[in-house]
């Protein structure tokens, strides 16, 4: 079974584009689990652009599903975290200055930092994901840093699927594969939509949480957010 986690980063952008309360996050939070969603994610980045370190402390008591909470673990971040205590953590190397996540980590180059920090959040309970390419190399150096999970960046599969090659699922299907062999579990997220994701989750073995955001919400202008998550759950058995 895959778990649907809704990302709720584009609410908080859509409320602090007029600097009021309007969407309220907590209450989209509320709604969205309401609605099926068996998890929330949020992506706090250090500018606030969007989630507030803030949003995360007021979330934690409302989320009764998984709660994730995604971002480069700066030290702040690394603060928040331990402090909200999230069902996970999921581990994404982003540049400050990126508009989005945009690469997976080099869990070679970044092995000493990540067994550091992937400790720390495993010693107060907090469960550990790593956002990597799908490259088999990456996934090996996941499995050395301890890290209980791995979240598969899904740019290059959506774009690639988008343009109707399919084979673009080979190095997703061949990394989850090694993965599941490793021991490791398999989250997946960036991109994914109402369009992908039966053909994604149909490929992966063992595919654990898919976190869906920007499409999901995107679809929901449309087709209605109770209506958009049961099309996902759906599609996700
Ligand atoms: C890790 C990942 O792919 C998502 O969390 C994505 O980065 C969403 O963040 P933004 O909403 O800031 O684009
Ligand atoms: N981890 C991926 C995520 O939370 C949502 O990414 P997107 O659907 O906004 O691209």
């Amino acid at each position: 079974m895959t778990k649907l986690s809704v990302n709720i980063n584009k609410i908080a952008t859509l409320r602090n584009s007029r600097g009021g309360d309007v969407p309220n996050v907590v209450q989209f939070a509320k709604d969205v689990q309401r609605f099926g969603a068996e998890g929330v994610t949020i992506h706090p980045r250090p500018d606030e652009r969007h989630i507030r370190y803030q949003d995360a402390r007021d979330l934690k008591p409302i989320v009764y599903t998984e709660y994730n909470i995604e971002g480069n673990p700066v030290k702040s971040f690394l603060d928040l975290v331990l402090q909200v205590k999230p069902t996970q953590v999921t581990l994404v190397p982003d540049a400050e200055d990126a508009i989005t996540s945009n690469a997976g980590w080099d869990t070679i180059k970044n092995k000493d930092f990540l067994v550091d920090v992937i400790k720390e959040f495993q010693n107060n309970g907090i469960r550990t994901s790593i956002f990597v390419d799908p490259i088999l190399k990456q996934i090996e150096g996941a499995k050395a840093t301890g890290t209980d999970r791995i979240e598969l960046y899904t740019e290059a599969f959506a774009h690639q699927y988008g343009l109707g090659d399919e084979n673009a699922i080979k190095p997703y299907a061949e990394s989850a594969t090694l993965a599941n062999d490793l021991g490791l579990g398999v989250n997946a997220g960036h991109d994914l939509s109402l369009d992908n994701i039966r053909f994604f989750k149909e490929n992966i073995p063992n595919l654990l949480e898919v976190s869906i955001g920007h499409a999901l919400i995107a679809e929901s202008l449309y087709l209605g957010i109770e209506n958009v998550i049961q099309m996902y759950l759906r599609k996700l058995k």
